[in-house]
């Protein structure tokens, strides 16, 4: 989202398991091996897995950080209790992950919904029940909705959701509309179809929560590929589908689960500078003391992020454009710890939506035992505090202003700032008009031996922890079929022979 300050009191978990190498190796070391994939976040690491199981012989993931799970993160806050700095929820909808996660043996755990929701706007606090984007309450006015404003609501979502319908999945780009939608902001294309203010604005919260990024700044058909992937505007947003549970013990355990089967086929610490696809030769991924030849490379991170990569000779122009052109909006997340879950005995949920320039979001994080209560605030960034003590300070009466008093006196306090990250560009990814239909085509397309994965590239819930698992398994396909056409023996393997 919008944070803009160094991260002071960020505590990230390390690889930790065992044969996870923390360095890269002997300087300009020159290793071969089949496939390299570029990136250790879920989408790298499911790849790697995915192309063992089917066969590939050698495969070594080079990740530039200290640590596995890339834009997923476990911090520990207090006791044994652990919380996710980065992506955290899955649903019902996320069919892939869950059955990653069953593999994994990495259980989920109910999101708190019992109680009402806390809307503060323009000052004034009211609680509501309802989902959280549909309108209950009128934004700004303290006024409920009325019922003229609840159906036009309710059209344009259906609107939405139809118009998003209409486009081939697999090649948004090219829908007979693409490059009209591609013109408009959801800004502009919300004031030629709404007539209430509160519609807007309902809107425009739920675009906030989802992209980081004002109306102004996504393109329509952006947004309209987003809810293509999720099946629809209601699942985008309903907390069934998409937010209802999340892992125990944090999302990185799913990534540290894999990157442990994977041994010493994960490299940490190791960024990758350069890319060579010189047909005359061996493909070469070189990090600053290792280079690896083989025959084939996954980049699996969001295009935005390859803008650190050199690629040689040049990626076409497409390519190079979707990259420029990319933009990754950051986030920062909080979490508060209490003794207790207080605000549940007030009956209310533990969610906010709030337009305050300090925490607009707010969902009760909890554990499920109860052995502590724990707040999920996410920072609206611009009027924060550049050191800790004082956002602490900040966002604690921010949750006062919502839950009452109680909320001053927390027992722990741990964030993330995803602005101050070296290698991740961005959380989401509000693109503005513009750039899908005019480089979107080059999103998946191999480039020579060259391969992407990442969420974005997931026709599928892109942008989420499944868009980026099902990429994984899309890439791992890819590159089998590419490597079997090229000549090579991949073995057809059962799925127990997985790594180990
Ligand atoms: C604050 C926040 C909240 C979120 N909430 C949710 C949620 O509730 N539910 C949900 O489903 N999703 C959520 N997400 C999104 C989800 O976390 C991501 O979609 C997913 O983790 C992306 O995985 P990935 O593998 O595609 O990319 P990444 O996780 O970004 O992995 C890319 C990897 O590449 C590495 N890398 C980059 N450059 C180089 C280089 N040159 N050399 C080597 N390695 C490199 C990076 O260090 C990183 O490890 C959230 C994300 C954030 C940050």
């Amino acid at each position: 989202m919008k944070a803009s300050f160094a991260t002071a009191g960020a505590l990230l978990v390390g690889c930790g398991q065992r044969g996870c190498a923390t360095t890269a190796a002997v300087p300009r070391e020159t290793r071969r091996v089949d496939v390299v994939v570029v990136g250790a976040g879920l989408s790298g690491l499911m790849t790697a897995r995915e192309m063992l199981k089917g066969g590939v012989g050698s495969v070594l993931v080079l990740e530039a950080r200290q640590r596995v799970g890339g834009l997923t993160v476990s911090q520990p806050i207090a006791d044994g209790i652990v919380v996710d700095g980065g992506g955290q929820w899955v649903g019902d909808a996320h069919t892939r992950i869950l059955a990653l996660a069953k593999e994994l043996g990495v259980e989920t755990t109910e999101s708190y919904a019992s109680g009402v929701t806390v809307f503060y706007f323009n000052g004034v606090r009211m609680a509501g029940t309802g989902q959280v984007f549909d309108g209950v309450r009128m934004p700004g006015t303290g006024q409920i909705f009325t019922l003229g404003e609840r159906d036009e609501l309710r059209q344009v979502r259906q609107q939405l959701t139809d118009m998003a319908a209409e486009l081939p999945i697999d090649a948004p780009w090219d829908a007979p509309r693409a490059t009209v939608y591609d013109e408009l902001s959801v800004f502009n294309w919300l004031r030629d179809h709404t007539r209430f203010e509160g519609v807007r604005q309902t809107i425009n919260y739920a675009i906030n929560f989802t992209f980081g990024a004002k109306p102004e700044d996504l393109s329509l058909l952006c947004f309209l590929v987003a809810i293509r992937g999720c099946g629809g505007l209601e699942k985008l947003l309903a907390t069934s589908d998409a937010q209802d549970r999340s892992f125990m013990g944090g999302s990185q355990r799913l990534s540290l689960k894999m990157a442990e089967e994977l041994g010493d086929r994960v490299i940490l610490g190791a960024p990758v500078r350069r890319i060579v696809d010189d047909p005359g030769g061996p493909l070469r991924v070189e990090t600053d003391h290792l280079v690896v030849e083989a025959s084939r490379v996954v980049v699996a991170m969001m295009p935005a992020d390859t803008r650190r990569i050199r690629f040689e000779p040049r990626l076409p122009k497409l390519r190079r454009g979707l990259a420029r052109n990319w933009t990754g909006a950051p986030d920062y997340k909080v979490h508060v710890a209490y003794k207790t879950p207080f605000w549940r005995d007030l009956q209310l949920s533990g969610t906010v939506i709030a337009d305050s320039s300090v925490v607009d979001f707010v969902f009760d994080s909890s554990p499920s035992d109860g052995s502590a209560g724990v707040l999920l605030a996410f920072g609206a960034g611009e009027e924060l505090p550049s050191d800790v003590r004082s956002r602490r300070d900040a966002v604690t009466a921010a949750l006062a202003t919502y839950f009452g008093d109680e909320a001053l006196t927390p027992t722990h306090f741990v964030e993330m700032d995803w602005m101050s990250e070296e290698w991740s560009t961005g959380c989401a990814s509000p693109l503005k008009p513009q750039v899908l239909s005019v480089y979107g085509r080059a999103l998946r397309a191999p480039v020579g031996r060259i391969h992407w994965a990442g969420t974005e590239t997931s026709s599928v819930w892109n942008g989420f922890m499944e868009g980026a698992v099902r990429s994984g398994e899309r890439v791992a396909s890819e590159v089998i079929a590419a490597l079997r056409e090229g000549g090579m023996a991949v073995p057809v393997k059962a799925p127990e022979s997985a790594p180990g």
